[in-house]
């Protein structure tokens, strides 16, 4: 991912209609339900609400709850690619705890940051210099021994506190990205694939910090549009910034995160996994207003050497296979080559068939 420091670049028309949802959306009361969305005729300016919360009991797998979330869920990804969850697992105090995690980790000296190497992209610290975006990677967090080595490099006198913050932070991310992966798996069908599939992968947990615009910028593009290539990513962010493209009209959707809310975005290797049902949202960050933006966001990721592969239950002579088996690492590679970085359709170049 390049880094531009113009929101001009990539830019496109923004919505400007605002529908009664819109309203409701910004006062963060009665969120659009999927079926009113899918109503109406205009272009969309908000992504899928869905509510974990309401029914405690809907998180039990095979339950009716359940089985109508597994509904939302998947129609939300296949036409959106991404929805916003409100899931209150994670309490406000954690949250507010980890935005403020973020803003002393940022805050430490370069040369401490740059302590946290990784020589593949993304996991390690990254920046684009200035820096105008910045951000650092713990991978195989939640797991404690992770989280601690992360935290004793970054504070070799210690701060139990970050590293608690961290570890709690991670382990509810990852939780809820399992959740949605089960009913995923789930309402087509694959559950006995759920496993495996999640046993052949692991977490990366990323922090990342964007700085607002110059003075004399209306807005400025910290994170230029792409499609994440893992499996899935939740996020949370602690103010707006992040933009997903509508999969049918290409608008881009503002987003303005809730406190006890969540997005959850699709990557390309799920997309291949659901034989092209489920839909990657391109997505980028725009930042506007004078709030340093703070987000963290949780990617599970294939094992290098997993092979992606359509499971037998997606395929049939509506769905004719779209996808060849490729290892994950290898379209990784070719994504982040020129000509995987020059096109939108890196995933179909690479292994459509
Ligand atoms: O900062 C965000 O909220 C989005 C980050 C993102 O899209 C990414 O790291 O792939
Ligand atoms: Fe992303």
């Amino acid at each position: 991912m390049k880094i531009f420091d113009s929101a001009t670049q990539h830019a496109s028309p923004v919505c400007l209609y605002r529908s009664r949802h819109w309203v409701d959306w910004q006062l963060g009361i009665n969120p659009p339900l999927l079926s009113e969305l899918k109503m109406d005729s205009e272009i969309p300016n908000h992504i899928p609400f869905i509510d974990f919360c309401s029914d405690p009991g809907a998180l039990e797998p095979g339950s009716k709850g359940w089985n109508h979330l597994c509904r939302e869920v998947r129609a939300a990804c296949e036409r959106y690619g991404c929805f916003e969850v409100a899931y209150d697992g994670v309490p406000v105090q954690l949250r507010d705890d980890m935005f403020e995690a973020m803003k002393r980790l940022f805050d430490l000296p370069l040369e401490t940051k740059q302590k946290n190497y990784n020589p593949k992209s993304y996991r390690g610290y990254q920046s684009d210099g200035v820096p105008l975006s910045e951000s650092l990677g713990v991978e195989d967090a939640p797991s404690l021994d992770a989280v601690q080595a992360f935290t004793d490099l970054m504070w070799p006198e210690g701060n139990p506190w970050f590293c608690d913050t961290v570890k709690s932070m991670s382990e509810k991310m990852w939780e809820l990205e399992h959740m949605v992966r089960k009913m995923l798996f789930d309402s087509y069908g694959a559950g006995k694939h759920y496993e495996s599939h999640v046993e052949s992968g692991s977490s990366l947990f990323r922090v990342m910090r964007y700085k607002t615009p110059e003075q004399g910028e209306e807005s400025a593009m910290r994170l230029v549009a792409h499609t994440d290539k893992n499996v899935i990513t939740v996020l949370c962010p602690n103010v707006e910034g992040l933009q997903v493209q509508s999969k049918e009209e290409g608008d881009w959707i503002h987003l303005t995160p809730r406190t006890h809310s969540f997005i959850v975005i699709i990557g390309d290797t799920l997309k291949a996994w659901s034989n092209g049902r489920l839909h990657s949202a391109r997505h980028r960050v725009v930042m506007s207003g004078v709030k340093e933006r703070f987000s963290c966001g949780l990617f599970s990721i294939p094992n290098e050497e997993m092979t992606i592969e359509v499971p037998p239950e997606l395929v049939d002579k509506d769905h004719p296979l779209l996808f060849k088996p490729f290892k994950y690492m290898d379209y990784v590679s070719f994504a982040h080559s020129e000509n995987g970085m020059n096109t939108e359709n890196a995933l179909e170049i690479y292994a459509g068939l």
